[in-house]
Parts: C-alpha cells; sequence; structure tokens
C-alpha cells in the first residue's frame, strides 16, 4: 500500500449484495481513503455504510453513504446496480431492465466525474459495458467491464481443484463473453510454468476431454449452481472488483482480463474480455493473445452472441 494510493476516493453505485460486499472487501483492503455508497434507495445505502463504518476503528478508509454528485475526483466509481438472475434466469435476461438503469444513471456519473474511470459488474456485463462507454462518452480505456476476471479466478480454482494444486501456480483464462459464451483457453493453460498437457503426463493425471469438458462446465455453470443454492454471488465478484482496482490506483500495469470495447475476430465496436494491462489511466493496452484456430472462431461466435444483444438495446 503506497501514500499515493491511500488518498483516492472510490464511489461504488448500488449497496446490495454485491456493491455492499465489494464495499466491505475494500474497505478491509486499505487501498483508498474514501469509499461513497449511492443507492436509489437511499435507506439501504446509510445503513449498509454506517454498519461499515463502525468498522472505522480497524480500518483508516472512511465510508459513508452519498450521491452522484459525490462522485467528483473519484479514481473509479463501481457500478454493481440494478437487477439480479432469478434461478435459471440467464444474464442477458436482464438486459432490458438493467439498460434502463443505466440510461438514467451513466449520464448523471459522467457529469460528476468526467475524469473517472467507470468498473461495470452489473450484468449482462459486456453488453452494459458498451452501454456505459456510449452513454458517459468516455475513452474505452476508462471503461471497463468486470467481464471473466471472474469466470478467470473460478476457471483457476476448478483447475486447482483437479490438479490438486494451489490456484496461484494455474496460470490459465477465460476470455469471451461472462456468460454462456464464454472461452477456456486451453491451449495456453500452465501449472507451475508447464504447458497443462505435459504436467500432467509428469504428474500421472488425467488430460483428456472428459476432464477438460467437465472444467470448463463447472467454471460456465457456476454462478447457476450458486444462485440456486443462495439466491446470488457475492463475494467472489467483490474480490475481483478490487483486484480490477488495485492496479489502477497503485499504477501496476497488471494483466487482468477484463471487458473493454472494441473489435474482436471482425465484429466491431462490442465489448468482451480479453488480457488487458490496467493502470491508472484504466485497460490501456490489450494483450494481444496467439489463440488456436477453434478459440479463435469461439470469440468470434461469442462476439456476435453479445453484439446481437447490444443491437436490441436499440430498438
Ligand atoms: N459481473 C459479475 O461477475 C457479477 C455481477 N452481478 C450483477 O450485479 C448486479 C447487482 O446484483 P446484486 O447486488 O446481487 O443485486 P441487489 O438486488 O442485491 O442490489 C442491487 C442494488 O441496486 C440498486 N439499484 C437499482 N436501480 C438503481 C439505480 N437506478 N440507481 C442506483 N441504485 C439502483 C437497488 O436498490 C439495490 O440495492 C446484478 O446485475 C447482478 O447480476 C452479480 C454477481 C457477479
Ligand atoms: C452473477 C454472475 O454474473 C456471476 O457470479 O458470475
Amino acid at each position: 500500500m503506497t501514500g499515493h494510493a491511500k488518498s483516492h476516493k472510490v464511489a461504488i453505485i448500488g449497496a446490495g449484495s454485491v456493491g455492499a460486499t465489494t464495499a466491505y472487501a475494500l474497505l478491509l483492503s486499505g487501498l483508498v481513503a474514501e469509499i461513497v455508497l449511492i443507492d436509489i434507495d437511499e435507506n439501504r445505502a446509510i445503513g449498509e455504510a454506517t454498519d461499515m463504518a463502525h468498522a472505522a476503528h480497524f480500518t483508516q478508509t472512511r465510508i459513508r453513504a452519498g450521491t452522484y454528485a459525490d462522485c467528483d475526483n473519484a479514481a473509479a466509481v463501481i457500478i454493481t446496480a440494478g437487477v439480479n438472475q432469478k434461478p435459471g434466469q440467464s444474464r442477458l435476461d436482464l438486459v432490458k431492465t438493467n439498460y434502463a438503469v443505466f440510461e438514467s444513471m451513466v449520464p448523471q456519473i459522467a457529469a460528476a466525474a468526467p475524469d473517472t474511470i467507470l468498473i461495470v459488474a452489473t450484468n449482462p456485463v459486456d453488453v452494459l459495458t458498451h452501454a456505459a462507454h456510449k452513454l458517459s462518452g468516455f475513452p474505452v480505456q476508462r471503461v471497463i467491464g468486470s467481464g471473466t476476471a471472474m469466470d478467470t479466478t473460478r476457471f483457476r480454482h476448478e483447475l486447482g481443484k483437479a490438479y490438486s494444486v494451489n490456484p496461484r501456480n494455474v496460470h490459465a483464462i477465460i476470455i469471451g463473453e461472462h456468460g454462456d459464451s464464454q472461452i477456456p483457453v486451453w491451449s495456453l493453460a500452465t501449472i507451475g510454468s508447464m504447458r497443462l498437457k505435459d504436467y500432467c503426463s509428469q504428474a500421472g493425471k488425467p488430460f483428456d476431454k472428459e476432464h477438460t469438458d467437465g472444467v470448463s462446465k463447472r467454471t460456465r455453470e457456476a454462478a447457476y449452481e450458486l444462485i440456486k443454492r443462495k439466491g446470488k454471488t457475492n463475494y467472489g465478484v467483490a474480490s475481483v472488483l478490487v483486484s480490477i482496482l488495485d492496479p489502477i490506483i497503485n499504477n501496476a500495469d497488471a494483466i487482468v482480463t477484463v471487458s473493454r470495447v472494441g473489435n474482436y475476430e471482425g465484429v466491431e465496436d462490442v465489448a468482451l474480455s480479453m488480457p488487458c494491462k490496467l493502470n491508472r489511466d484504466g485497460a490501456h493496452q490489450d494483450v494481444p493473445l496467439l489463440l488456436d484456430a477453434d478459440e479463435r472462431e469461439a470469440v468470434r461466435k461469442s462476439a456476435l452472441s453479445i453484439k446481437e444483444v447490444i443491437e436490441s438495446c436499440k430498438s
């Protein structure tokens, strides 16, 4: 933690499960000096912020409820406002309601904080990252969707379990949609600096389609499973949002798979996740991957399915 980092303010829009859990994770991280919690339900924002402020004795970060005007000079604004999935619903099913929330909210944030970096978590996150870019008028690098950073950490967790290794020693990513058309990049996955296939043959572990399909499926369906069991997901995403914020605040040039507006495999003006370098300028540089032909085709299909939903928002 640096003195520089400690001077920053971050606003979180939405004080529901994801917003409040993210605020708490951020509070305990000590990454920023001040957190402002904003919700259309003012009582909820005040309640959550006050409850967390009672932890002030244990942290130097201040937290309070506020309004959009309080986004002024925020280093970043994390957007979690909107409805979440009910059991059986896909992320894309939320688009109509949450697009309307963004239409009312994003211009107010952009007016109060024209230089900030937007970090979008509300689903469908790729479609709403694209919407936030258009509605704010911000350059693409300052509108970041949490995207497949969430799926990537789940993928590493599943691989760690499958191969009995600490997820920290797994380098493997999910790209594309934060949703059903996500792509696990098996061709570039490594464990302990060894290609996954080589690691498995050295360690006597199975590496066949049955195993890889199982890991991909559990990763892709993790949110559905959790929503069936507990009605929501909040802890994983809160940690992911803090991990996206960290290199921005610390100007650290970390590579994270986040969603950003761009052209992907011939599909223009769409948002999806690819590895990007993050620093105080936002997601300022993409890190091109040497994908195999099947993975590139899967990215094109993922981009097309997101683009279709983006187009439907215009009608
Ligand atoms: N990107 C990711 O990895 C994840 C995304 N999510 C998404 O995050 C979103 C929030 O989920 P939860 O926190 O569980 O929902 P929640 O229902 O607990 O909280 C949503 C909050 O948004 C507020 N809100 C609604 N309209 C608003 C507006 N116009 N202005 C300000 N606040 C407004 C509500 O009052 C409520 O407090 C959902 O879209 C969900 O799908 C959830 C988990 C992971
Ligand atoms: C809900 C959601 O997007 C997730 O947990 O991945």
